[in-house]
């Protein structure tokens, strides 16, 4: 006696309503850039929040998502973490959250913002394993109403686990920053990063180098607190574009601190290390995009 075989139900495989959503939503962002960090603190929401509020600068439509569930400080570092997030019901019946935006007065495009941290009280933690996080996530991005974007930044959990690989599927990234400081320690969970997202076949993958110096507020020297240079050294060894340095600016952690993210001092050294690494980034983006489109000539005849 035969019978017929119960259908599977395996989530994150592209068959899930919530999986089919994103997909949906993807089509209308033209490039999605993960930053992540094999290491925490190196500060990688520094960079992920100082890329969007470059590109909003620049005129580009930027939505990012801090999918950092474990230490949710984006929207604080965009001035938005008292933002009521509002729900509209959709005609399948169900709800889709409005990410609040920031405009920074009128100097940048305006930013959609969404973060677990608008979902959870400030001072409680989320202690959930690695599905759930991914699930989290995924909803972050296919039930939030983004519309359409010219970047999408998300700014991934730190280190190397299931869910960014699973986000990472899902999300088909067209380049991940990987964020490092020069220190030795942080260099070798760096590399590891690297080779994931090389592993997953990310098409453009670049380290930015943070707290690559101190410039002395008394005599203007410069200081390596970290070391010199290892984040060139691991993209050349890697084998990937190395974007920049950015030293340590105390204006910028003063600046997160009060919701306007550094680019925004355009006199700083860290704003122009920034403005030059986006220029970077997007010049290489669309060289790419370019390539994609341009009809192969080797097949004419
Ligand atoms: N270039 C910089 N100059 C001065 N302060 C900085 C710089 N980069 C980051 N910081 C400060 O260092 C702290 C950690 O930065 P951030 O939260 O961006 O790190 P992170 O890697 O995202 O951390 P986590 O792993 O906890 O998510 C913050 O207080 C931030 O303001």
């Amino acid at each position: 006696m035969t019978i017929k075989a119960p259908t599977l139900n395996i989530g994150g495989l592209g068959a899930d309503p919530l999986t089919q959503r994103i997909n949906e939503k993807q089509e209308k962002w033209t490039y999605k850039i993960a930053v992540l960090s094999g290491k925490g603190g190196v500060g990688k929401s520094t960079v992920a929040v100082n890329i969007a509020a470059a590109l909003a600068k620049k005129g580009y439509f930027v939505g990012i998502l801090d999918a950092d569930i474990h230490g949710p400080n984006v929207a604080k570092m965009l001035g938005v973490d008292r933002a009521e997030v509002l729900a509209e019901k959709m005609e399948d019946g169900r709800f889709e959250m409005i990410p609040p935006m920031n405009d920074f007065l009128g100097q940048t495009t305006p930013i959609k913002v969404m973060s677990m941290g608008f979902l959870v009280p400030d001072d409680q933690p989320i202690i959930w394993r690695g599905a759930l996080v991914t699930k989290a996530i995924k909803q972050l991005l296919g039930d939030v109403k983004w519309g359409s974007l010219d970047f999408m930044i998300v700014d991934f959990p730190p280190g190397t686990g299931d869910e960014i690989l699973t986000v990472t599927q899902t999300l088909k990234l067209d380049a991940a920053v990987i964020v490092t400081t020069p220190q030795e320690v942080a260099l070798l969970d760096t590399g590891k990063a690297v080779n994931m997202m090389k592993k997953m076949e990310v098409p453009y993958v670049a380290v930015v180098e943070n707290m690559s110096y101190l410039i002395c507020p008394h005599c203007g020297n410069e200081i390596d607190i970290f070391g010199k240079g290892g984040g060139k050294k691991l993209a050349e060894k890697e084998g990937v574009d190395f974007l920049g340095e950015i030293p340590i600016d105390l204006k910028a952690r003063e600046a997160s601190d009060a919701g306007i993210p550094i680019v925004l001092y355009e006199d700083t050294v860290a704003a122009k290390a920034f403005m030059k690494i986006v220029d970077k980034l997007v010049e290489k983006l669309e060289a790419m995009k370019g390539e994609k489109e341009a009809p192969d000539e080797s097949k004419e005849e």
